[in-house]
This record gives C-alpha cells, structure tokens and sequence, in this order.
C-alpha cells in the first residue's frame, strides 16, 4: 500500500482502524495489546518494566526522549515492551544523567515503534473499545488485510503464562555492591541493625522494588517464579515478598499453591501488583480483567482506615474481583478513579498486598511507607529468628 512520503510506519488495530507515522527503533512487525500510559516521565522505567511484556505502550504525553537514557533507570536489563508508540520523538536528549539517545537505545535493544501519530485520537479509541490488539508495521510493505487476519488468529490463540518467561530462571542473593543505589528514597523509621531475610518471588521484578529492600539493610534471595514453598523455606526467610509480573495472573498455579503454603504457617507475606493478585487468588478471590487498566502515575488511591489519600503509580490490567469476596480478606485501599480494589489484608494472617506501585519508578512516593510496614511486621513476627543457642527451625509445609 503507497502511504504519503512522510510515514514508513503505519499502526493498525484489531477493530480495522489504521495510523500512519514515522518509523523508531528498528523496521520489522510487532504485535501486541495496546496500553496507554499517562505519565509525564519515566519512558524508560516503563519500558523497561518486565510487566508490558507483550504489550504495545502508547505515550499519552507528547514528548517522549527528551532527557535521554541511562544505566540507573533501567527496571531490567531487557525492554519488555513489544513496542511504543509516541506523538513525537525528541531529538535533543538534556540531561546531565543522560547517557544517550532514546532512538539509539531502541535500535540497540531492537524495538519496533512508531511516532509521529495522533497518540490522543488513538487513546479515545482504546478507552471506548477497551484494550485491544494492534500491530505495529516498521517498513514500507504494510500489508493491512494479511495483518488485520494474523490480529484476529492472535486474539483467540491460548493465552501464554508470561510470568514464567521473564522470571529468573536461576536463584540469586543480592547486597549493596550489586547496585548503585541512587536517587532511592530512604525509608527513615527503620532501625537498620541487623539483616532480614526477604525471599523475593521473582514473576518479572522491577529493579527498584530490590533497591528499596537492599536500601533497608534487607539480605535478597531472588527466586524463580515457580519454587515451591518448601524450597524458599529452607532459605529461613523471615518474610516473603510476591512481586509484579506480565500477564494474567490466572495461570500461575505454581505460585498460587506456594502461596496458601505461605498463609498456612503464616510467615509475612507483602505482594504488590501481580503479587497483590497471587495472594487475592490464593485466598480463593476472582481476577477480572479491566476495560483499559490503569497505567499513569497520577492514580488517586484512599486509605479506608484513615481515609488517607496517596497518588500513586500504577500499570495493571487486571483487577481481584470485589464481587464475593472470601471473608477472609479485607479491603484496605480503594481507587478514588473507578473504587477497584487497590490494597488488602488476609484477616487473622500476616499478609497484605498493594495493586499500584509504591516504589514508583516511575511516579510519587507516597505509598513507599508500605514497604516500612512490611519490615515492620516482619521484624515484629520474629520468623525463623533463632533465640541465643538456639537454631532457626522451620515450620514444616
Ligand atoms: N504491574 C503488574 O504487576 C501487572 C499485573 C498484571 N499483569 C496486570 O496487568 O494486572
């Protein structure tokens, strides 16, 4: 199809719809579902969050690359993100942390993008169809009905776990010297003496979660999504930390069921976002998946016990279903934008999770206490802590 000459990109939709533009990153296909992110800032922690794996991310905010790329800001070592789709590219990176172009970083990582399209006309269609499939076409060959084909087969194909494919595949403990710990916000109230022990649930980590922890004197043992509850025990963790992650949280039956093992002996427990879902879903909760999601950093969330507000960062898709909820949790948090559930605790047990974002990367740090009561409670339940002449004993599961 003969496009005008600016365009060598063109976007197009599950539902038929179709955007020209100009080509970032390198020529290809990419397909994926189509999320819209409103952040001001942060292009690189999004993008380099494992938890867009799969999906396209559009740029509510027009200029994109303007202060650059460098090493700290990556949320991993691999773009995730199937490709983006941006208003305009900046083509001056200022910035005294910059340490390169966000174009040169996109060719390098291999991602496909497209700019120079009506990013608000695209996200007014997103939130009136809902999510949707689209693919992305970075060359001059844009064959629209084959693609429109290959979209519709894409949306009724079986949906992968994608959590087992960004996870670790391989255990490993982490300390200070493993990261340049910068620009991390300081947790102030906790007393930093002795070392806890945090398992970390790895179902596609951002860096700056490990960060906060290894910032509050934490020692790390990242694990692999699929280990069982008997296998991270015998690590004598004194809290178990459930990460963000991909996909629909559904599948992970694996983590489901180490999980309840966790609630049976009622070691702590903190989740957030795919990790808040894990633990919704093992206390026998429903997971719908949203119209749109929310992915910004500007999400209002109250505090139901203290009727506090906090903005908040946030990137979900999914949501746990306040529809007959167990007993056994309570709500805790709500979004003052739709009231879905945003925070709960598991009555009578050590856990509780959080669906935004409180270590940001990008957004506002108003949730970080959250991780201030983790250490909190962990440190308050004493598990695996051996008495003087005492050896720390696990509770068998
Ligand atoms: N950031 C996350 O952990 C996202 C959780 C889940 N994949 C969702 O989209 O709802």
């Amino acid at each position: 199809m003969n496009t005008s000459s600016l365009s060598n990109a063109a976007l197009i939709l599950e539902d038929g719809n179709i955007f020209f533009g100009k080509q970032i990153g390198i020529s290809g296909e990419t397909f994926g579902e189509i999320v819209f992110n409103t952040s001001m800032t942060g292009y690189q922690e999004i993008i380099t969050d494992p938890s867009y794996s799969n999906q396209i991310i559009t740029f509510t905010y027009p200029h994109i690359g303007n202060v650059g790329v460098n090493k700290n800001d990556c949320e991993s070592n691999i773009v995730y993100a199937n490709g983006i789709i941006i208003r305009d590219l900046s083509i001056v990176s200022s910035n005294y942390r910059s340490e390169g172009s966000l174009l040169t970083y996109l060719k390098k990582k291999k991602i496909i993008g497209i700019s120079d399209i009506d990013t608000r006309k695209l996200t007014k269609i997103i939130r009136i169809s809902g999510s949707q499939l689209g693919c992305i076409i970075a060359h001059k060959k844009i064959k629209i009905s084959k693609t429109l084909q290959k979209l519709k087969q894409l949306s009724h194909s079986k949906k992968i776990d994608l959590v087992q494919i960004v996870s670790t595949k391989t255990q490993y403990t982490l300390n200070n010297k493993n990261f340049k710990i910068n620009n991390i916000p300081t947790i102030k109230n906790i007393k930093k003496k002795s070392k806890t022990r945090i398992v970390v649930y790895d179902f596609g980590v951002k860096q700056n979660i490990l960060k906060i922890l290894i910032n509050q004197k934490c020692h790390i043992t990242v694990v692999p999504a699929q280990t069982s509850a008997k296998e991270a025990m015998k690590l004598l963790p004194n809290g178990i930390f459930l990460s963000n992650g991909p996909g629909d949280p559904r599948p992970c039956y694996y983590a489901i069921n180490a999980i309840k093992s966790f609630l049976k002996i009622n070691i702590p427990i903190f989740g957030i976002c795919l990790g808040h879902q894990l633990l919704a879903l093992a206390n026998g909760a429903q997971i719908t998946k949203m119209r749109f999601g929310h992915h910004g950093g500007n999400h209002p969330v109250k505090e139901l016990c203290s009727n506090k507000v906090m903005i908040t960062s946030q990137n979900h898709n999914f949501t746990v279903n306040p529809i007959d909820l167990p007993k056994s949790i309570e709500i805790t948090h709500i979004s003052l934008f739709d009231k879905s559930i945003q925070g709960l605790r598991i009555k009578d047990k050590n856990a509780f999770s959080f669906q935004g974002h409180p270590e940001s990367s990008p957004g506002p740090h108003d949730a970080l206490s959250l991780f201030e009561n983790f250490i909190t409670l962990v440190k308050s339940c004493n598990y695996n802590i051996a008495n003087k002449g005492e050896k720390c004993q696990n509770v068998p599961i």
